[in-house]
């Protein structure tokens, strides 16, 4: 079966730093990947040079089958190469589901007087009733961004990158300012997910890292490590050596 996502020897220097060193990774449909490492290890290096946000030394990207790593990033996004970006940057005003009809209408083209469109996008308004439904979201469809919770923030930025119809979807950080109590609502809504996405997640929170993911791979000082189940990569010393003296905890549940 071909690779959704192909990630080949990709390799990234700042001048004398090499913050990415020949990384290969292969992402298939359905997959629950994450990407771990500690901090500085280059995982949002990696992100940004497998969506187009830095240029690669060397190594190829490939998405279903297309070379893409020189493509800019805008083009990636149109063939569904998605990272869920941070709601912070949008309008703390627009409401959630303004947020949602505005990705729906950019994805199919309407770049001009876009509210104006509103009306006249056949299935628009079933289609974001079912991205709120998704990601629980339907209660605070009406509410201005500015006030969410970081949690429903968050849950926000997965079904805006839903929106735009993705065949691989980067989750960058989705419990990021989440009170640790509550993660399990962000796991909930990740479990209702495409069953056919691919899936890289990238998180500090471990127990949601253990939860969500099939596989994780790890990442130390620019280099792949291991990569491995919850259960191989808690056991494995190698990665306890490299999260040594790091606040995360490796443990699987
Ligand atoms: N634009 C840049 N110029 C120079 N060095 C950089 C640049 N961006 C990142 N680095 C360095 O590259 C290394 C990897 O950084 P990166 O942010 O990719 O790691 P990370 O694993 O995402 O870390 P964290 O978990 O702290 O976010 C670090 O040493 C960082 O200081």
């Amino acid at each position: 079966m071909t690779a959704l996502l192909d990630v080949e020897g990709l390799s990234k220097n700042f001048g004398g730093l090499q913050v990415s060193a020949g990384i290969t990774l292969a992402l298939h449909a359905g997959e629950r990947c994450a990407l771990i490492g500690p901090n500085g290890a280059g995982k949002t290096t990696f992100v940004n040079l497998v969506t187009g946000v830095l240029e690669p030394c060397a190594g190829t990207i490939r998405l279903a089958g297309e070379t893409i790593t020189r493509l800019p990033a805008e083009a990636r996004v149109r063939r569904g190469l998605i990272r869920s970006f941070q709601v912070a940057r949008l309008f703390r005003s627009m409401t959630v589901r303004e947020h949602l009809e505005l990705a729906v209408l950019e994805r199919e083209g309407h770049t001009h007087r876009l509210f104006a469109s509103v009306g006249r996008v056949p299935g628009l308004a079933d289609e974001v009733a079912g991205l709120l439904d998704g990601m629980g979201l339907t209660a605070v469809a009406g509410t201005a961004v500015g006030r969410l919770a970081y949690g429903q923030q968050r849950l926000l930025e997965i079904a805006l990158a839903l929106a735009l119809k993705p065949k691989v979807l980067i989750l960058d950080e989705p419990a990021a300012g989440v009170p640790h109590a509550e993660s399990h609502r962000i796991l909930d809504a990740l479990e209702r997910l495409p069953p056919d996405l691919a899936v890289l997640m990238i998180e500090h929170d471990m127990d949601l890292v253990f939860r969500f993911a099939r596989r994780i791979v790890v990442l130390a000082q620019g280099r792949l490590l291991c990569s491995g189940t919850a259960r191989e990569i808690a056991a494995d010393p190698r990665v306890r050596e490299v999260y040594l003296g790091s606040r995360a905890d490796v443990q699987p549940h």
